[in-house]
């Protein structure tokens, strides 16, 4: 007995003085390599088992849903997580076909300016003006000796919509604004109109593009001025483990898989609690890739579709693209109904990393291999 509890003293000591946490301990268990982490207690909902949860069946018709590439609502598996109140998980509502779509959007087209990516902090406008032309070549015909620059579109870390994120100040500003993209801001409203936020108003986007050994440090995301509106996440390409936590830093998590075309919503209570990505997987990926092909339509959708087809083309670049990475898009509203930005800068602080191998190794906001 005397030993037990000398043992657990000097664990608790040991703990105390590197300044681990459960929150920190479990991410840095996910993100080991050596030994490869047990991932048995990792929820997955693309199985069975989990706790299903109403969304609004009246909120999108099939047709309007299918404009912009989900499949009919009654489709769809949503689920909640006990002790989470507001965290919704909707499991893939895409369409088989559609998701090629929204890849090429994060790939083609929302890295163009007017957005603003990594890349821009180190290197001259010009030279950030089309990352996907510059990286087409490149990426269908990978060099064969190491030591070769990477394409631009490897070296992109993150691009930022409508209401710019300032990695610095960790705010948002009525100056640093463009235009949201009209069709992600109508993805974003149907997710939100059926999870029972129809008043929802995309006003900003982070888009994060993570690599085999990328993770992202435990945050929560807090500049947004109303915390009332709900946070929207999809993601793309490789799988994750997803970790999610409490509402001090330090709560233990929980851990989850994202799979290709998964949809998070975090809202209510669970808005504001800690999360990380502290690891990227191989997994269902490899699977759908060949079967998501270019975007091939109904007929009868096409003259009002949002979701165009996606040429063989973009396709092979996307597909090579995704061989290793994953796309997460998160989708925010900054100002609640009738809300201003303050005059002096909001003090909200965000304080996550993105690494890519070594932990640790480097911030988010200067995330960039130029
Ligand atoms: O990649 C993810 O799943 C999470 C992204 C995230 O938490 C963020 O961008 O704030
Ligand atoms: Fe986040």
């Amino acid at each position: 007995r005397k030993k037990r509890s000398y043992v657990m003293a000097k664990m608790a000591a040991s703990l105390a003085g590197s300044g681990e946490d459960a929150f920190r301990r479990i991410f840095k268990f996910y993100k080991g390599r050596q030994p490869p982490p047990d991932f048995s207690d990792v929820i997955d909902f693309s199985k069975c088992g989990q706790i299903p949860t109403k969304l609004n069946p009246a909120a999108v018709s099939d047709v309007e849903g299918a404009r912009v590439g989900l499949r009919p609502l009654r489709d769809w598996r949503a689920f909640s997580l006990q002790g989470y109140p507001g965290f919704i998980f909707i499991s893939n509502p895409f369409r088989m076909d559609c998701q090629a779509f929204w890849i090429r959007q994060c790939l083609k087209t929302y890295t163009q300016k007017p957005n603003v990516c990594n890349l821009d902090l180190h290197m001259s406008p010009s030279d950030t003006q089309d990352i996907w032309g510059k990286s087409v070549h490149g990426l269908r015909f990978p060099p064969s000796g190491k030591g070769e620059p990477k394409t631009l579109l490897e070296r992109l870390r993150w691009v930022t919509l409508g209401y710019h994120y300032n990695w610095d100040t960790k705010t948002y500003s009525a100056s640093h604004h463009t235009p949201f993209p009209a069709d992600l801001h109508s993805l974003s409203l149907h997710i939100t109109a059926a999870c029972g936020f129809p008043e929802f108003n995309a006003q900003a986007g982070i888009l994060n593009y993570y690599h085999s050994d990328s993770s992202l440090g435990i945050h929560v995301d807090e500049s947004e001025l109303d915390h009332s509106c709900p946070l929207l996440s999809f993601s793309f390409g490789q799988s994750a483990i997803f970790l999610l936590g409490g509402i001090r830093r330090q709560d233990s998590p929980i851990a989850m898989y994202m799979h290709s075309g998964d949809v998070m919503v975090m809202s209510g209570q669970s808005r504001l609690l800690y999360h990380a990505v502290p690891r990227i997987l191989p997994a269902l990926w490899g699977h759908t890739a060949e079967k998501m092909e270019a975007c091939s339509l109904v007929p009868s959708l096409q003259d009002t579709t949002v979701v165009e087809p996606v040429s063989q083309e973009d396709w092979m670049v996307c597909s090579r693209y995704l061989q290793s990475s994953r796309l997460n898009v998160t989708v925010r509203q900054v100002l609640g109904p009738g809300q201003c930005f303050p005059e002096t800068p909001s003090s909200h602080q965000r304080t996550d990393k993105i690494t890519d191998g070594e932990y640790g190794k480097r911030k988010r906001s200067s995330s960039c291999d130029c």
